[in-house]
């Protein structure tokens, strides 16, 4: 059974082909990788999975529900969570009320009951701080909890990103270049923590990146891009000896 099934989807913008007939599935707990060249179309593929662009033809489904009729924000409240190529978070409050916000489409209470702290809104209040307690214990933010965002290694922020979209309980992880711009300590500790949540939490995983090793590394699969086509699609070992990646990916010097 598969989370994510993307068939023969095409996007064009005003005569740049930015996805030419993409297919592929995420099964449960699978880590897929989607690489390629600047401008193949990865982050195109994204925005259609999170709702941002609307493609011309071709079917999304995920959890056996059309994902093309639904907005964005409804799309997140299913289950689809996304980080971001730049840190996108609250700068100005701290590494806990970042997570909150994180859970803020689980709570269903009323301005009123909210307002007395009542009931529910107490419940539910108190259910989202335990999980929040979870995500922090697991990607080892303890000693940043209380610290604004602004002022925390660019490492730990970016961990941060990944804790708001684990709190959102997603069915399915988009990480768009989780380690862009970090150095070797850091890039490591995000591989760890990826790998963690497929392999201990069981959450799917799709993810861009442009480190080739850590790609490698870290996916099931790999669906290769170039041009908004699909080059090449199957484990990493396969991938890395197709000639079409080869020649289309590494300029065919490798
Ligand atoms: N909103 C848009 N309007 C016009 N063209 C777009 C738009 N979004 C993407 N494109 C074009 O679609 C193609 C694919 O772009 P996309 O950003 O998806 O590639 P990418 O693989 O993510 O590239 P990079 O690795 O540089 O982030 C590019 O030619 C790009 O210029």
């Amino acid at each position: 059974m598969s989370i994510l099934r993307v068939a023969d989807v095409h996007l064009g913008f005003a005569g740049v082909k930015a996805i030419d007939g993409v297919s592929f599935e995420v099964g449960p707990a699978e880590l897929l990788a989607v690489i390629g060249p600047n401008g193949a179309g990865k982050t195109s593929v994204f925005n259609v999975l999170s709702g941002v662009y609307r493609p011309q033809s071709g079917q999304v489904s995920f959890l056996g529900e059309d994902l093309l009729a639904r907005r964005p924000h409804e799309i997140a409240a299913m289950g689809l969570a996304r980080t971001f190529q730049n840190v996108e978070l609250f700068h100005n409050l701290t590494v806990l009320d970042n997570l909150m916000l994180g859970r803020h489409h689980h709570f269903r209470y009323g301005a009123l009951s909210a307002l007395w702290w009542l009931g529910r809104a107490r419940r539910a209040e108190l259910a989202a701080r335990a999980e929040i307690e979870d995500i922090i214990d697991f990607l080892e933010l303890e000693a940043w909890r209380r610290h604004p965002v602004r002022l925390l290694p660019y490492g730990v922020q970016k961990r941060v990103e990944l804790g708001r979209a684990l709190a959102m309980e997603p069915r399915l992880l988009l990480l768009d270049e989780p380690v862009a711009g970090m150095n070797l300590e850091e890039t490591e500790d995000m591989a760890r923590f990826v790998l963690d949540i497929r392999d201990e939490l069981g959450i799917p995983i799709v993810l861009v990146d442009h480190d080739m090793g850590l790609v490698m590394d870290l996916a099931d699969r790999v669906l290769v891009l170039d041009f908004g086509r699909p080059v090449a699609l199957g484990s990493p070992a396969e991938v890395q000896q197709d000639p079409r990646v080869i020649e289309a990916y590494l300029g065919g010097t490798a």
